[in-house]
């Protein structure tokens, strides 16, 4: 617990000289003023939040966390909840689709099981398993205080880890069958919404899977009656442990100075969570897509932020985020290299 307070105390507001620095070098590249639009505002928040104007693409990495939620016993996903443990495998096997993405954008997958069911064994695993899979949280709290608190501390402590290797861009990523239930419960309690409006079709549920879902997420609330001022008491009744080690990866990259990109519907859930926590930590965040998932744009809404892309994805592992990469590098690499007015000879208006 003191990890975690420690944390949210180190998270300081953006660096505001340094965004003024990077709006005026913005302002003498050879284009109408702002016509680089939200790869202008990407310049500057990157800057504001390393301190220094970022003309050079960042390391980067997405952390996968995988885990295993007991509510998958009352049918809310279309798929058994082995495929989690089994996913896990092809993450470090490299044939998943955020393998494919991540090497593409130049980025490392960082598989993390902070609490898959089965006992995964691979060299490249990160094996910080907090519990082997959350309770049912339609009949009780999904796990303790205590486990939340852990959980959302082995994510500061990877930040820490990622950031001391030299990263300098972090995505959210995450497994685990059945965590779109949690993540509808959570964003339910933290928004205030009727669970319908945050329910959705996860892996493909047909009509009659959605609503058990959604009778499954309001027995859910009801049953432990988590109170939406206690961030720890939501994840802890109503949560999962990979939303939980993401909500605490953003918080330990808000404290190391390092931005984080956000997939999609889980991990928007877990930023609300860090926002919670730390309401400072918005500003390290950068959107990327906009999931098909009924509920990703409420969360978004709830947190403020607008989607880069909209490729009709809902496939979750980190992989709408990994798309973003290339843009953001692009932010990066026009201010250092486009020509200026002065540099190029070009008269200005
Ligand atoms: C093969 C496979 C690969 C995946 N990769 C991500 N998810 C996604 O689907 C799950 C959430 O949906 P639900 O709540 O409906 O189970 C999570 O594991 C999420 O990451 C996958 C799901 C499957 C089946
Ligand atoms: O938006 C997501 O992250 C998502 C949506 C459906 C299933 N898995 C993940």
């Amino acid at each position: 617990m003191d990890k975690l307070r420690q944390t949210i105390e180190a998270i300081r507001p953006l660096d505001e000289a340094a965004m003024k620095e990077t709006e005026r070098r913005l302002g003498r590249l050879t284009k109408p003023p702002g016509s680089l639009g939200r790869l202008e505002s990407l310049a500057v928040q990157l800057a504001g939040i390393a301190g220094a104007t970022v003309d050079r693409p960042p390391r980067k990495a997405v952390v996968v966390m995988a885990a295993d939620h007991g509510v998958c016993e009352e049918g809310v996903s279309a798929f058994p909840q082995e495929v989690t443990g089994q996913m896990v495998l092809n993450f470090l096997a490299g044939g998943a689709a955020i393998n494919v993405l991540a090497r593409q954008a130049g980025a490392e997958v960082v598989c993390v099981d902070i609490g898959v069911k089965s006992e995964v064994a691979h060299e490249s695993l990160l094996v910080r398993k907090v519990r082997a899979g959350t309770a049912n949280l339609a009949r009780g709290a999904a796990m303790t205080r205590d486990e939340a608190a852990r959980a959302v501390e082995v994510g500061i402590g990877l930040a820490e880890e990622l950031a001391a290797r030299g990263i300098g861009l972090l995505a959210t990523g995450e497994m685990g069958i059945g965590n779109t239930t949690p993540s509808a419960a959570m964003l339910a309690v933290f928004g205030e919404l009727d669970p319908a409006e945050a329910v959705g079709r996860g892996t493909g549920l047909d009509d009659e899977g959605l609503r058990r879902k959604y009778e499954t997420v309001k027995r859910a609330i009801e049953t432990n009656r988590p109170n939406r001022d206690d961030v720890l008491d939501v994840i802890a009744k109503v949560g999962g442990l990979e939303i939980a080690g993401l909500a605490g990866l953003i918080l330990g990259a808000a404290a190391r100075g390092v931005p984080v990109v956000i997939d999609g519907f889980i991990s928007t859930v877990a930023a609300i969570a860090a926002v919670r926590f730390a309401p400072i930590a918005r500003e390290y965040l950068i959107p990327s897509h906009l999931s098909e998932e009924r509920g990703h744009r409420l969360a978004l809404r709830e947190l403020g932020l607008e989607p880069m892309l909209n490729l009709e994805m809902r496939l979750g592992e980190g992989t709408g985020a990994a798309l973003a990469f290339p843009v953001i590098d692009a932010a990066c690499n026009v201010l250092s290299q486009m020509a200026t007015f002065d540099s190029a000879g070009i008269s200005e208006g």
